[in-house]
This record gives C-alpha cells, sequence and structure tokens, in this order.
C-alpha cells in the first residue's frame, strides 16, 4: 500500500482529453517509444489509439480477446499462434464455446503444442504424431483422434472418434465408450496414449516456465490451466483460489515433498471427494468466471497433516483459513459492497487469536516467512554475492508477493536481505548485455512487473535496509511503504544509474521524486548520487536510521503501528458514489452521507489513489478508466457510471473532514 500517488499518470490510458489535461506529466513522455513504455499491457489500447510507435514485442496485439490472463509475462509471438496458447491458458469451462483458440481444424495435428505448450506430448509416440483435437459444439466436446505409435513401435491407423465428456462433479473426463478419462500430469490420458493436451497442469518449476510460456518454446505458464484442484478432491492449486490457498505444490514443491496421487487408470472412476481432507483444505469454492487468472504458478502449500478416514475431522474446528468470526468481521450495511469483494479477494484477517503460527516459504532466492499470528510476512533476498536482480530474482519476487497477496492472514511484508552488507546491487547487469532482443523485453516486462506489484500492493510495505542498496535496489525499498536502514555509513543508497552512463527511467525517477522531492532528486540523479545512510536519512531517502541489530525488531514494531490503524482489518466500510466524476459518500457506518471524498497526495492513513481505483475499476469492470491524482483529490476520469462503492471508512473520513 502507498501513501502517495504513483508515478502512473504519464502512461496510464485516460477516458477523456480532459484528464490527460490535468495531469502532471505531458503525453509526450509517455508516448512508449522507448523500450521501458510501462505498463507494456497498456501500450495495445494506447497504440490503437493514438498509432503508437511501440515497439511489436512490447505490444500484446495478440493477446487472445476472451482471455482473462494477464498479457504481461513474456514476448508475444504473433497471431493466432498467441491466441490459441492463450486461450488454452485457460480454464476451459471459463471460456466461451465460440472462442476461436478452442477450434483446432481437423486434420491438423497438435504439432506444435508440445514444443510450445509443454504439453500434449504422446507418452510413447514422438511429438507431432500426438492426437488430433477437433473442435466440439462446446470448449469439452472434444473429438479426439489418435495417431501415432503403438507400444510395440508400430504406426496405428486412426482410431474411432472418441467424445470426450466431463463429469465436472467427479472432475474427471468420459469417452463416449464409457471409459474413464484420465490427466496424467502432461495431458489427458486413455490407456496409455495422450490423446490431447489435458487440463491437468504438469508440475514443473515456476520461473521459468512462466517466462517460457508466452513465446519461447518452453512450457506455456500453468497457472490458470486447471481448475481449483480441490474441486476435484486434490490440492487446491489455484493461486485465486477464494480461500486464499495457494497451489497444491505443482510448481515450486520443494525436493522431498509428497508426490502428487497418481492419475486415476482407465476404467477406474478418479478419486472423489470421499477421502477425508485436512479442514484447512476444504474445497474451495468455484472460481468465479470473471475471477482474474493470475499470470503465476502458485507455490506449495503446507502439506496436510495426516488424518485417518476413519477419524473424522472435529466438526467444530473453525478452519483459520475460512472466514473469520462474526463478532470479528462486523457485517456491512445494507447496500455496501466489501472492499474485499469489489477487489475480488478475501478480506484480510485480524491477528489471529490463536497461538502464533509460522509458515516459511523458500525459493531459490527468495526466503518468506509468514507470522500469521501478527499477519507479517518477511522476504528476504538471498541471491548471494550482491542480491543483484536477475530475471530468475525478478520472477520469484513477483511470485511471492502474489502469493503473500491472496493469503488472508498476510496483511504486511518486510523487505530484507539475508546477504550480508547488501539489501540488493540493483538490476542485474548480466541481464542486460549480451542477451537476445527478446530476452532484453522479457527482463524489463519483469523488472516493472515487480514495481507495480509493489507498489500497488494492498498489504503494508516496510523495506529494512540492512546493507547497501544501489539503483534498482534503491527503487524497491522506494516503492515501499516505509525505508529502515541500517546506520551504517559504509552502506550507501540511490539512484546511481548516472555513473553507469545511463539514464534512470522516468518511473525510477518519478518513483525518487515521489520520496525525496524535486530538488534532491534532480541533483541526486544527475551526478548519479550513492547516499551513505546518515545523508540518506537526512534527505529524506529512508525514513529512518537503527543499529543493524535492531532492524528487525525496528521494521516490526512500524508494521504493527501500520497495522493498527483502523479499516486494515477489514471491517468497516462506507460507500461511496462516484458522480461527476468525484467519489461522494452516500453514508457508511459513523459517515455521513453526502460527505466529499477525495485523498490528498499524501495519501490518508496509508490509502491511495492507486487502491482506490483498482477497486473502483475492479468493482465496475471499468478498467479502461484512469485517476487522476492531480491536485489534492481522486475521480475518475471520465465514463465511470454512478455506482455504489465501498472504501475504508479511513478514506471516507478523512475525505470528508
Ligand atoms: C548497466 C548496464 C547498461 C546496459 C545498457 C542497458 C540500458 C537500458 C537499461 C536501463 C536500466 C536503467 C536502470 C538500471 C538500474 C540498475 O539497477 S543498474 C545496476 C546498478 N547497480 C550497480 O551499479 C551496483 C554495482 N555494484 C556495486 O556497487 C557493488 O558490487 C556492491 C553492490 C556495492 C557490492 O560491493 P562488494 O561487496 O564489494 O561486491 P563486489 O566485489 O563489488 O561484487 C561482487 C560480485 O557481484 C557482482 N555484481 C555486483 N553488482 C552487480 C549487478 N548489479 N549485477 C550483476 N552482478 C553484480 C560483481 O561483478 C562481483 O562479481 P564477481 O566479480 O564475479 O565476483
Amino acid at each position: 500500500m502507498r501513501c502517495c500517488s504513483p508515478p502512473r499518470p504519464a502512461w496510464v490510458p485516460t477516458c477523456s482529453s480532459s484528464t490527460r489535461s490535468r495531469r502532471s506529466t505531458g503525453p509526450a513522455r509517455a508516448a512508449g517509444t522507448g523500450a521501458w513504455d510501462w505498463p507494456p499491457w497498456r501500450s495495445r489500447s494506447r497504440s490503437r489509439q493514438r498509432g503508437s510507435t511501440i515497439p511489436a514485442m512490447l505490444l500484446p496485439d495478440a493477446v487472445c480477446p476472451h482471455s482473462t490472463a494477464s498479457p504481461r509475462l513474456g514476448p508475444r509471438a504473433a497471431g493466432d499462434e498467441v491466441h490459441r496458447r492463450c486461450c488454452r491458458g485457460q480454464p476451459r469451462e471459463l471460456l466461451p464455446a465460440s472462442c476461436p483458440g478452442m477450434a483446432v481444424p481437423l486434420g491438423e495435428p497438435e504439432r506444435g503444442r508440445a514444443g510450445r505448450a509443454g504439453q500434449g506430448r504422446t507418452e510413447r509416440g514422438s511429438a507431432g504424431q500426438d492426437g488430433m483435437v477437433q473442435g466440439g459444439a462446446g470448449p469439452w466436446d472434444h473429438r479426439i483422434i489418435k495417431v501415432g505409435k503403438d507400444p510395440q513401435g508400430h504406426r496405428v491407423q486412426p482410431a474411432p472418434t472418441t467424445t470426450i465428456t466431463p463429469n465436472p462433479e467427479q472432475g474427471a473426463w468420459l469417452n463416449n465408450k464409457g471409459a474413464w478419462l484420465s490427466g496424467n500430469g502432461r495431458g489427458l490420458t486413455e490407456g496409455g496414449w495422450l490423446i490431447g493436451g489435458g487440463p491437468t497442469p504438469r508440475p514443473r518449476r515456476v520461473p521459468l516456465t512462466s517466462r517460457a510460456g508466452n513465446g519461447g518454446s518452453g512450457p506455456r505458464p500453468l497457472h490458470g490451466a486447471d481448475r481449483c484442484g480441490a474441486q476435484r478432491g486434490g490440492a487446491c492449486s489455484a493461486l485465486l483460489c477464494p480461500r486464499g490457498w495457494g497451489g497444491g505444490g505443482l510448481a515450486t514443491a520443494p525436493r522431498g515433498s509428497p508426490s502428487p496421487p497418481p492419475p486415476a487408470r482407465r476404467g477406474v472412476p478418479p478419486p472423489g471427494p470421499r477421502v477425508p481432507r485436512c479442514p484447512l483444505h476444504a474445497p474451495c469454492p468455484p472460481v468465479s468466471p470473471t475471477s482474474p487468472v493470475s499470470p503465476y504458478p502458485p507455490y506449495p502449500r503446507p502439506p496436510c497433516p495426516p488424518i485417518s478416514p476413519h477419524i473424522p475431522p472435529p466438526p467444530q474446528t473453525p478452519c483459520p483459513r475460512g472466514a473469520a468470526p462474526p463478532h470479528l468481521t462486523p457485517p456491512p450495511p445494507p447496500g455496501v459492497l466489501p472492499l474485499s469483494q469489489a477487489w475480488g479477494r478475501a478480506p484480510r484477517l485480524p491477528p489471529s487469536p490463536l497461538p502464533a503460527q509460522r509458515r516459511a516459504f523458500s525459493n531459490n532466492k527468495i526466503l518468506v516467512e509468514l507470522d500469521e499470528s501478527a499477519g507479517v510476512a518477511t522476504m528476504k533476498f538471498k541471491s548471494p554475492p550482491v542480491n543483484s536482480l536477475s530475471l530468475d530474482f525478478l520472477t520469484e519476487f513477483c511470485i511471492s508477493l502474489e502469493k503473500l497477496e491472496n493469503d488472508r492472514a498476510c496483511r504486511g511484508v518486510i523487505l530484507t536481505s539475508a546477504v550480508p552488507k547488501i539489501f540488493s546491487s540493483g538490476l542485474d547487469i548480466t541481464e542486460m548485455c549480451g542477451k537476445s532482443t527478446e530476452h532484453y523485453a522479457e527482463f524489463w516486462r519483469a523488472v516493472q512487473e515487480m514495481w507495480l506489484r509493489l507498489y500497488s500492493s494492498n498489504m503494508v510495505t516496510v523495506a529494512a535496509v540492512n546493507g547497501s542498496s544501489p539503483a534498482g535496489g534503491c527503487l524497491i525499498a522506494l516503492t515501499c511503504d516505509y525505508r529502515i536502514m541500517a546506520e551504517n555509513p559504509k552502506f550507501s543508497i540511490g539512484l546511481n544509474e548516472a555513473q553507469l552512463g545511463i539514464v534512470a527511467p522516468f518511473w525510477f525517477k518519478d518513483t525518487f521524486v515521489n520520496v525525496v522531492g524535486h530538488r534532491v532528486a534532480e541533483s541526486s540523479l544527475q551526478l548519479g548520487s550513492l547516499h551513505p545512510a546518515p545523508e540518506a536519512h537526512r534527505i529524506g531517502l529512508v525514513d529512518e536510521l537503527v543499529p543493524e541489530e535492531k532492524l528487525k525488531d525496528r521494521a516490526t514494531a512500524v508494521m504493527q503501528q501500520w497495522l493498527a490503524l483502523p479499516g486494515k482489518g477489514g471491517t468497516s466500510w462506507a460507500v461511496t458514489e462516484c458522480r461527476n466524476g468525484d467519489l461522494t459518500c452516500v453514508g457508511g457506518p459513523g459517515i455521513e452521507a453526502g460527505s466529499c471524498v477525495s485523498v490528498g497526495t499524501g495519501g490518508v492513513g496509508g490509502w491511495e489513489v492507486g487502491k482506490l481505483s483498482k477497486a473502483v475499476r475492479a468493482a465496475l469492470g471499468c478498467e479502461g478508466c484512469a485517476w487522476h491524482t492531480a491536485g489534492r483529490s481522486a475521480g475518475c476520469a471520465g465514463r465511470l457510471p454512478p455506482a455504489q462503492l465501498a472504501v475504508p471508512a479511513l478514506l471516507s473520513r478523512a475525505g470528508g473532514a
């Protein structure tokens, strides 16, 4: 969460020209001719509007119009290739039957799928001899024609057409011969033959898949390709599971973690919901078709404690992951849309009265520890020697942050380093030379994604800077709500790009200006200064200095202070109405109807415009709208219809005062 306006107006597409004129930065700068035009997924609409000269690799032109997947990741190839892949990245039941991406021409082998998507590879035959899929009347009605080699290597003739019928209740598929089909992790199989790119994603490591799936030869991003696993009686694999759970260990399951259950065999119904499950891992409610599908795969969920099938779980055991008890979450007044609903996420839980519970997630470069009782996670960078922001690091960063974002138990994140003396050395320089154009685009997209996710996070973010933090490392700290630095004068922080002979991108600069002000930013950027800790504190680049050994405690204390603010527990709401471009409060608990809601550029109690717009846009499905953040008000730019919205009471009270 941010307390000041993010430097977005320069590039955010607007609904009205009047809004554009009110922005602090001119449209020329947003023309998008540079490699870091931002954000990439905005470029499409803007290019349509204004004939932008944005490089093709940044244009998500090939994004499937039927897809709700984020078009952010990876360079896009041209045309229907991507369209088809894009569609196939979606849960099929969510796709319209008319989606052209579902229709694969009869006779065209799914040749590319194995290579591109990492799925559809036959068990015994070679890629390209796989089954051919003909689109049927609906997304689930596919005729499968087997072509390939039998186990002895003989070529087989096309087999009779098989029709697959889904059985959502069982989570399995039935062919027209009454045989059960199953996903074997690589695709839909029948009798050991892979007959189609099934909906069961194949477990593999996250970061590389999420990158390669958008145009490379590697596997596609798996997340979102499946329904919630819990609906099939298995583990929940949907990152945006409404219950807040991450995945079923599909992507980054640590070594030694229990293997997924074997796929059902032919003629044998797959395991249904008969096996008693951990109350923590109750089946997820169906994922709404309007839910955004994350481009990221989940990361591991904790294994269930063993439950004997003979001993049913205690019926009264409250699910610590479920809804908060009624006394903790009073129902909103009639007509009030909880903000969580507006954001499409569950409300965060207040600190749990249960004994402290800690969860730790670790991948290669970032260690995440979540203290559920405090609702605070710590992300420790552990990518020696200097925590440089490589593509892998950035990908892991985004995955970890998104996981926490979707975890209702987590309300704040402390970013720090596990590498002595270094917070982060900034962007990995080796990623910026000697690589392909596609790699540069991918890397740069990841940098932007990292910044966007951190800046727009609705968690409290505190940077505990326990070492030097040049350039991109400084950006991470700047993007947090609060910065505490170890008071070691050997540690320095700043945007030193000028010393490298390069220019800090404008959004680096804007973030810097937001924190230190124009004049200080100007001279610091011109000189490429790295400010020793005491100086950094003096110019306001960091909020406070503490001895290094007290850094963690101080960060925790600051976090508690922030989390103690009202509205953070998701318990108080106000109703606002969008009228004439302003948000007007139309009533709420303790809030007078008609009071005007406005948000100062300095923020209100830690709330800020970006999040408000996020909520509003999510509630109205008005993604095309932008919010002007100039001056002291936040309003919609143009075409938001009057609607009742919910914003935290804190915001409304402060704005109405
Ligand atoms: C810059 C490339 C230009 C390409 C052109 C592209 C143009 C378009 C892109 C525009 C991008 C603009 C935005 C840029 C943002 C950035 O973040 S750029 C990176 C800026 N970072 C730095 O300048 C940090 C430089 N490093 C240091 O100052 C020091 O290394 C340190 C972090 C203070 C640590 O010092 P120390 O403990 O003494 O360790 P070292 O011995 O110096 O380093 C150890 C090894 O780490 C390697 N390394 C250091 N920094 C980086 C890095 N950023 N990326 C990759 N690797 C790094 C260093 O080389 C050492 O490696 P070895 O020699 O192999 O041991």
